[in-house]
């Protein structure tokens, strides 16, 4: 309805995420930059319910601002645009970083040098995502995913000992993106013979539990910017094994059938 401007034809709310992503904290700087504070709300919630109203409303082509990031399904589900951000708040393209316990190179050589030869590409991650989101668990999404990239896997297992049952602990947070790349590396590290174990825990918690050893790897870390905070909390405590994917987008997503350009454009 072009009548109302858009803060009353979504109530002036923003749909997020959990509170402990950087995507929201990343959304507060912007709200602030942009002057919206006042008048706007982010509601906070996790990744699942953000879609779920996003898939709701894009039914019902009703108005919809979600905090939107790529790779994501979304944006190949459905026909989504994010908003400019002229004032740049969402900061540039990152990557997402794997990082590893003090120690695990030495514990568990193996296993190290899979997860440091893991790298795959935004559409590699969205092959997996978008199988999940039509229904397959994330494993056999995975398995699949590792079954028909025979060739790309070799590249991540090559001249790795085998595992012999030796333990890895992975944990992730439930964004659809890491649900998918845990998985994924995963399956190919339970292929070369290691018992994996996955933990899903907020983002907080996954820092602190690389830094703190409990757990031994994520492959979860957007940087530089998105994760700046957590990653410098705990300089120092993990490895940082560089990229497991670039190219990666944060930002304000809309339905294209909205017509706002602009972050600018909430403004009252
Ligand atoms: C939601 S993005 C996958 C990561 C983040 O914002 O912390």
């Amino acid at each position: 309805t072009g009548s109302k401007n858009v803060g009353d034809q979504v109530n002036y709310e923003i749909t997020g995420i959990d509170p402990g992503a950087g995507l929201m904290k990343a959304t507060e700087k912007a709200m602030k930059d942009y002057g919206l504070k006042n008048d706007w709300t982010l509601k906070e919630g996790s990744s699942a319910a953000m879609t779920a109203e996003l898939k709701k409303a894009y039914e019902r082509k009703e108005p919809i601002i979600v905090t939107g990031w790529t790779p994501h399904w979304m944006f190949s589900k459905y026909d989504l645009k994010y908003l400019k951000d002229p004032k740049g708040s969402y900061g540039k393209g990152e990557s997402i970083h794997t990082l590893t316990r003090k120690g695990f190179k030495q514990d568990n050589p193996g296993a190290n040098q899979i997860l440091d030869q893991f790298y795959w590409k935004p559409a590699d991650m969205e092959n997996v995502m978008v199988k999940v989101q039509d229904g397959a668990k994330p494993a056999d999404a995975a398995a699949d995913w590792v079954k028909s990239h025979k060739k790309q896997v070799a590249k991540w297992t090559k001249g790795a000992q085998k595992g012999n049952g030796k333990q890895v602990s992975l944990v992730y947070v439930a964004w659809e993106s890491e649900i998918a790349s845990t998985n994924v590396i995963a399956k190919v590290l339970e292929q070369e013979g290691y018992t994996v174990k996955l933990q899903q825990v907020e983002a907080g918690p996954m820092f602190a539990g690389v830094a703190g050893g409990s757990a031994d790897a994520m492959v979860a870390a957007w940087l530089p910017t998105t994760h700046k905070d957590y990653y410098d909390k705990y300089k120092g405590k993990f490895e940082d094994l560089g990229p497991n994917l670039e190219g990666t987008k944060l930002g304000l997503t809309v339905p294209k059938y909205m017509n706002i350009d602009s972050i600018e454009d909430l403004k009252k």
